[in-house]
């Protein structure tokens, strides 16, 4: 039989689909389901579930579409409410309501009690029909769904609000016992075919007639079961449409045209996510990225907020909402961040609803005002409100407040505002730089653990996958449970990876591990994204990377060599002391190093300490004083004490000379090294601003921009990299000098970082001050070897005393090479030493007018990974005496240096 187009019809009957549902495959008890689709099942289950699932929704009979068409929302198709009580899928979150059988054919209908006493000799049966007024025409057009209700020989319709609509008497018996789908009869002027069978239980529940349009009988039970219902049906979003709004949602057609060039438009969710995350039935709606954002956005900024998209939204990974965004430092992670809260604020794929309402964001302290800032940047300070918590702005305010939806925070203030925070539904967490949550038993991760939010992201700078241990941390935190417990992680994924890797691993082991190590990068390589700097190269000014190795002047060698001949250092060698005594040896280097005021100033205090015992610390500065001139004062050090310093301020000199409206960033670890660089800006003259671990929070972002404005005076940025260095953006700097040099080459990175980035208009210069022959060529030597040998945890927390130093090697780090140019270029084995005779590293013998210039000093610096010994042999270099130095802030430092190495990233209008 040729059916006319029924508005049920085209939507699908509910009540028809029971006859639809597959073979073998009864309802499943809510219980059974619901644990197979248990958010906490493993990965692979809820792909196998879903791919059921799917084959079941690509059946259009079975759970499809019951969304109102256009104009018919309330009067026609009164199928949108149903309940969804006999789609398997449904059933399965409708735990609360009452077991209920499916009827495959009529002679298994039971009688509902108190009907048999009115009619004891008939079965009552319940059918969904559509109907229409009694007509010849052979296509029919229906005109709505309704319930026929047969009861021995006579039959009543009722609409889908329960009101009769005909009644009819006398009908012969054996026609209405084998009334069956398709079947048509009359009632009282009007046709009616019958759609489907309805079960007792349906009618007496009165779910039947829940499809009519709001129903208030629909119980909360039942709203779960409405999951499966929002399939994707662009055309109800028809902007054109005012009638389709779903109730409660203010519109279902796009924020933005999705249509239009260049509009930025997020993935649809698929049917299994839908049936997952919507709560309503509410037609699939295109979310599209405002344009007045994706008009700024970077071609990879665009492919990070589409992952970010899916990650949080639960398309990667089913039933999991967290996502690593791990791009190398930059790159604008920021900027993707807000691009998705503002997204999903306004957006959201089902009925076009908001996705989140609250947003919490915590970051390093320092970084707050700067995501302020930057929300203002890219959004104006209109759209969104954010609330930055400083010392004037309270938890208690945001919390109090509906007016907020973002809350940025420091990890700091977080761990003080807990119990407020906690108060509070985040919907979205973003933990900037959040490495740090690495370790799982830290408070910080505790703390942000224990709040339910469940779209978590993570961004950080820094590789994440070096540490297996704190790989896992960071994946459970973002996706918890995904990996397993950690007991079963160690088992399966670290035990047979780390073994693989031991020199002494079979074949067999080796096998396992790579297998093991594959799966793991594929299991969450779904939710980790990594770019590397090279993605931005393109929009930046060259970069001019030097390496320079100053000249230690006499008062430092003197006291180097006695420092290397203290009985603390001989002792240190051979093991013969405690605790860490080669940290405290190394300092006392490292602070000669910088001035020899410092190890002076160290003396000085531990003599007068009272709680000075160290015996190892007395041996090491014995005799130490009388290398000083005898009424040498701390506070009057000179220029010529230090090397570096030397170098320091002929560069700072010309730089000011050459460039006088670029600025420099000048960056050391210490505090007191900066106290340093500090008095000798106020000696010569600079202006300057300085930025350290002491710096109020409150009082960061407006140093930092004050010195990025083009009308700040300031000509020198003083960092203390380890206290603020990380997250900020100085882009009103064009000269960047690491003054000392960290074990942790992420440090310096993370310095070198804060100028060349996006916005940066000029060339930038970068200058990392070595003195020759001493420790700090060591620790160069060891941040770019050990990168070489092994991907060695890159990580802002490691610092020296977590480095494990055999004897050799410290035999090494105390020794100083006082005839060497440069140790680290003595080490590359270069054809520029080799050709002569063998007598490179020599500083007497070193050829002084060559220019070693080795393979293309263009190379492209790939990303901002730690150099390697190989290729920063491929880097230009030459010795300070040589005499055509054809940059000039080389050429007039070249007196107090022994060695250059330079790169140029992005060359072509460089220096
Ligand atoms: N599309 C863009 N166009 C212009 N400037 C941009 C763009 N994206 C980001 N920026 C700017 O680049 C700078 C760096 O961005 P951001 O601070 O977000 O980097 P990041 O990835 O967080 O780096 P880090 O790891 O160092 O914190 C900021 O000043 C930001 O405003
Ligand atoms: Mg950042």
């Amino acid at each position: 039989m040729r059916r006319s187009a029924a508005p049920s019809q085209l939507q699908g009957n509910p009540f028809k689909k029971l006859k639809f549902i597959p073979p073998g495959r009864s309802n499943p008890s809510p219980n059974e389901e619901n644990t197979k689709m248990s958010p906490d099942v493993k990965l692979f289950e809820v792909v196998a579930s879903k791919n059921t699932f799917l084959q079941l929704q690509n059946n259009p009979r079975i759970c499809s579409s019951n969304l109102p068409t256009e104009g018919s929302a309330r009067e026609i198709n009164h199928g949108h409410n149903y309940s969804g009580k006999h789609c398997p899928e449904a059933s399965v979150m409708a735990t609360l309501d009452p077991p209920h059988t499916v009827h495959s054919a009529p002679k298994e209908i039971t009688v509902p009690k108190g009907q048999e006493e009115e009619e004891p000799d008939s079965q009552v049966k319940y059918f969904s029909v559509v109907w229409c007024k009694a007509s010849k025409k052979k296509h029919k057009k229906w005109e709505g769904d309704a319930v026929l209700i047969v009861k021995g020989k006579s039959l009543i319709l009722k609409d889908l609000e329960g009101k009769d609509i005909g009644r009819g008497i006398a009908y012969k018996f054996k026609e209405l016992e084998n009334l069956e789908e398709g079947h048509r009869v009359m009632i009282g002027g009007k046709e009616v075919e019958v759609m489907g069978i309805i079960s007792p239980d349906d009618f007496n529940s009165g779910r039947c007639f829940q499809l009519g349009g709001g129903s208030p009988a629909i119980s909360s039970s039942s709203e779960a079961a409405k999951k499966c219902f929002s399939n994707p049906f662009k055309s109800v979003c028809k902007p054109s449409s005012k009638e389709n709004r779903p109730n409660g949602f203010q519109d279902c057609k796009p924020r933005h045209d999705p249509h239009v060039p260049n509009s930025l438009v997020m993935s649809r969710p698929d049917s299994n996510q839908q049936w997952m995350f919507s709560k309503n039935r509410f037609p699939v709606v295109d979310v599209v990225i405002d344009p007045h954002l994706v008009y700024h956005l970077r071609p990879h900024q665009k492919e990070g907020i589409v992952f970010l998209y899916e990650c949080v939204m639960g398309m990667r990974v089913n039933g999991r909402c967290g996502a690593i965004l791990a791009d190398e430092m930059g790159l604008g992670k920021t900027l993707q961040c807000i691009s998705l809260i503002w997204t999903l604020q306004c957006q959201g794929p089902y009925g076009g609803k908001p996705v989140i309402k609250k947003t919490l964001i915590v970051t390093p302290g320092s970084l707050v005002n700067n995501w302020k800032k930057e929300f203002q940047k890219w959004l104006g300070s209109e759209r969104i409100k954010i609330f930055p918590v400083d010392q004037d702005h309270k938890v208690e305010e945001f919390t109090k407040s509906p007016f907020y939806s973002v809350l940025i925070i420091s990890y700091e203030m977080l761990l003080r505002s807990l119990d407020q925070i906690k108060n509070v539904k985040f919907d979205l967490l973003i933990c900037d730089e959040g490495h740090r949550l690495k370790n799982s038993a830290i408070k910080t991760t505790t703390a942000l653990i224990s709040l339910s939010c469940e779209k978590r992201v993570i961004l950080t700078g820094t590789p994440v996958q070096n540490d297996l241990q704190e790989f896992f941390a960071l994946i459970d935190f973002v996706n918890p449970g995904i990996l397993g417990s950690l007991s079963s992680y160690r088992k399966i994924y670290e035990e047979p990876i780390i073994i693989s890797r031991q020199p002494s691993a079979s074949e067999e082991e080796k096998e396992l591990g790579e297998k093991r190590a594959a799966e793991l990068t594929c299991l969450t390589g779904l939710f980790i994204l990594r770019r590397t700097q090279e993605v931005i190269n393109k929009y930046l000014p060259p970069k001019i990377e030097n390496v320079v190795f100053c000249r230690p002047g006499p008062l430092q060698v003197e006291l180097y060599r006695k420092l290397l001949n203290s009985q603390a250092v001989r002792f240190c060698l051979q093991g013969l002391l405690g605790s860490s005594p080669h940290l405290i040896c190394i300092g006392a280097l490292k602070k000669l190093c910088n001035h020899p005021c410092l190890l002076f100033n160290s003396i000085k205090e531990k003599e007068y300490s009272s709680t000075w015992d160290g015996n190892e610390e007395r041996s090491l500065y014995e005799g130490l004083v009388d290398v000083f001139p005898a009424d040498y004062n701390p506070l009057m050090f000179t220029e010529e004490e230090s090397g570096k310093l030397q170098v320091l301020l002929k560069l700072l000199a010309v730089i000011h000379e050459l460039r006088p409206t670029e600025k420099v960033v000048l960056v050391s670890n210490y505090t007191q090294t900066l106290n340093i660089l500090q008095e000798v800006c106020k000696r010569h003259g600079y202006t300057y601003t300085r930025l350290d671990g002491q710096t109020p929070i409150s009082q960061r972002q407006q140093i930092v921009d004050c010195f990025n404005s083009k009308y700040s005076s300031d000509f020198i940025f003083l960092l203390s990299s380890k206290a603020g260095g990380v997250g900020l953006n100085l882009i009103g700097g064009s000269h960047l000098i690491l003054y000392d040099i960290d074990w942790n080459p992420a440090t310096d990175i993370q310095a070198m970082s804060r100028v060349w980035r996006d916005g940066q208009k000029h060339p930038v210069h970068i200058y990392r001050l070595l003195t020759t022959g001493t420790i700090e060529e060591k620790i160069y030597q060891r941040q770019i070897s050990k990168q070489d040998l092994s991907e060695a945890v890159v990580d802002l927390t490691k610092t020296s005393e977590h480095i494990q130093f055999s004897v050799e090697e410290l035999k090494n780090l105390f020794t100083l090479h006082e005839s060497s140019h440069c140790v680290t270029h003595d080490l590359l084995d270069c054809e520029c030493t080799r050709d002569k005779d063998g007598t490179g590293g020599s500083l007497e013998k070193f050829p002084n007018s060559r220019n070693c210039q080795l393979g293309p000093h263009h190379q492209k610096s790939n990303s901002l990974k730690p150099l390697s010994m190989s290729q920063l042999k491929q880097w230009k270099h030459f010795s300070g005496d040589h005499l055509n130095l054809t940059d000039p802030f080389l050429e007039r430092i070249r007196e107090n240096v022994s060695f250059f190495f330079q790169n140029i990233t992005n060359q072509s209008t460089a220096i």
